[in-house]
This record gives C-alpha cells, structure tokens and sequence, in this order.
C-alpha cells in the first residue's frame, strides 16, 4: 500500500487507528480455550469486530516467536486473515549486517518464501544504513524506524546529546537521505507528546507510527497537536487497550467498543484539522 492509498483509507474510515495484536494465552478469554488455536481465534475475532474502525494492524512477532512452531502459524493465519485494504505492520524490530536483514527481509515481506507479505517492519537503526537497506529493496515496502521510543529506557541513549543535537535527531536527520517519506516512517512514543513539534520540523512529510496511547498512558490529543500533517501522517497504535478490554465471551464487542472510542475522537481531530 503506497501513501496515498493509506491516506485515502484514513479519510474514508475517519480513522488512523493501528490495533495492537499482542495476544497472550493467560489473557485468552477461557471459552476460547476449546478451539483447537485459541490465539488465532481470538486474534480472528479481535479483528472482525474492528475492522470497520482501523486503517492497520500490528502484530508484534514476540508475542508470536514465543509459543514456537504454533507462534509462528498463529502470525502467518493472523496475517492472511486481515482485509487486504488494511495496512499491516511486522513489529519485529529487526536489523543485522546486510546478508542477515535480507533474510529478515524475506521473513516478513516475501510471501512466496514465508508465507506472508506485510505493508510494513519495524527496524532498529542501531547497525546504519546496510542494516536497513535489504528491507528497502523491497521498494513497494516500508520500513518503520525507531526514532525515539515510548519506554523510560529512551531516554539512556536515544536523547543523549551529540554535536549535531540529539541521537534520535541524528537518526532522523541520517535516515531521510536513504529512503523519502514514501518508503519510510518512524517510531515516536505517544508518551513523548512534547517532542513532536520537533520531530515534525525533521521529519514533516513521514508517517510516523505511535505507539503508547492506551495501557501507556500516552495521549491522542498531545500527540495529534503537533503530529498531525497534511496527509494526517500519524497511525497511532493500541494493544492491551483495545485487546483485553473484556475478559469475558464478549471480549470482541469491548474491543469494539474501546476501538470506536479512539476512532470517534479521530474523526473530530481529522475534521478539525479540515483532513476530511
Ligand atoms: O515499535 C513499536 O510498536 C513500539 C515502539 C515503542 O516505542 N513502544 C511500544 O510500545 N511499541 C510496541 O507497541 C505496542 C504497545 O502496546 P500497548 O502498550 O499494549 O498498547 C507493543 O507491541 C510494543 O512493543
């Protein structure tokens, strides 16, 4: 999905709603249990009830990778069970000398290999530009840089200050010469609403994913202040927020319920901003 057809789907759904699916079989309602791949029914159901109200999904591949063999049919059946018109995203952090982020590559992009192609992977840029290249050669792909994260740990490396301003600047200002903001978002922490105004002048045309609204405590309205562009530019993420809202067999028509919220107020930022 190119940028375009992203901001044509915000504007027609009144939304840039990411859902989060980080599923934990402790937190799996327990009429579920009976089927056979209770995550993957879960996720299914997860997905049907808010299709409507998202322009993307995020499966983080931890929550995958850890339950092995199944984890890993369980992300590939998640995958193709999304609508085609929904951007998704691998939030497998990835990056590794060239040959290694290929195959990295491969595992998330390349469906005739892997049996998945997402829109999107998150990438460390910690190991520069030949890290990230390969996940670039996939030119009608994107990759989603991690600029300044929502954890208290950011602040150990990604604000230390260097000659030319701070490290996440640096990443910024360093990454935008390898691809245009038609191949390439970064990572912004809602938690970090203050620093948006910043990140804009460095990065104004990109689509920036943010995550930490919801179980986080990050809000939608600090980051949309500054954050928004003109092709909206943000897809903001919630988990556990939208996910675990019930616990009970009508856990779907609460993540329902949590998603129309955050997609209610996005369409009166979206309106207010003249957007749509
Ligand atoms: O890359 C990410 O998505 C990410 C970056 C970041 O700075 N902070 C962050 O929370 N995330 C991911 O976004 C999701 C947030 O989940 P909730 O806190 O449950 O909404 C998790 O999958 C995190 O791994």
């Amino acid at each position: 999905m190119n940028k375009k057809q992203l901001f044509d789907q915000i504007k027609t759904k009144k939304s840039f709603l990411c859902v989060g699916l980080d599923p934990v079989l402790e937190n799996i309602p327990q009429h579920l249990l009976k089927y056979e791949n209770p995550v993957l029914e879960f996720n299914k159901q997860i997905i049907d009830a808010t299709k409507d109200l998202c322009v993307a999904y995020k499966p983080n591949t931890a929550f995958y990778e850890s339950m092995g063999l199944k984890g890993w049919d369980t992300l590939i059946k998640t995958w193709a069970h999304i609508p085609k018109d929904i951007f998704t995203i691998a939030d497998a952090k990835r990056g590794d000398i060239g040959n290694t982020s290929a195959m990295y590559a491969d595992a998330f992009f390349n469906e005739s290999k892997s049996q998945m192609s997402f829109d999107a992977i998150t990438v460390a840029p910690y190991m520069g530009k030949d890290s990230v290249s390969p996940f670039l050669n996939y030119t009608d792909k994107w990759v989603i840089l991690l600029a300044l994260t929502s954890n208290a740990g950011h602040s150990d490396f990604q604000l230390h200050q260097t000659p030319d301003g701070k490290l996440y600047e640096e990443v910024i200002r360093v990454s935008s010469a390898w691809a245009n903001s038609e191949q390439l978002m970064y990572v912004v922490g809602a938690t970090r609403g203050d620093e948006f105004a910043n990140i804009r002048r460095l990065a104004p045309d990109n689509f920036l994913l943010v995550p930490g609204v919801g179980a986080q405590g990050g809000s939608l309205a600090d980051v949309c202040e500054f954050g928004l562009n003109s092709e909206c530019g943000l897809l903001i993420n919630s988990s556990r927020g939208i996910i675990y809202a019930g616990k009970g067999e009508d856990f779907a028509e609460k993540a329902r319920e949590e998603a129309l919220k955050l997609q209610v107020e996005m369409e009166q930022i979206l309106t207010a901003a003249q957007l749509i």
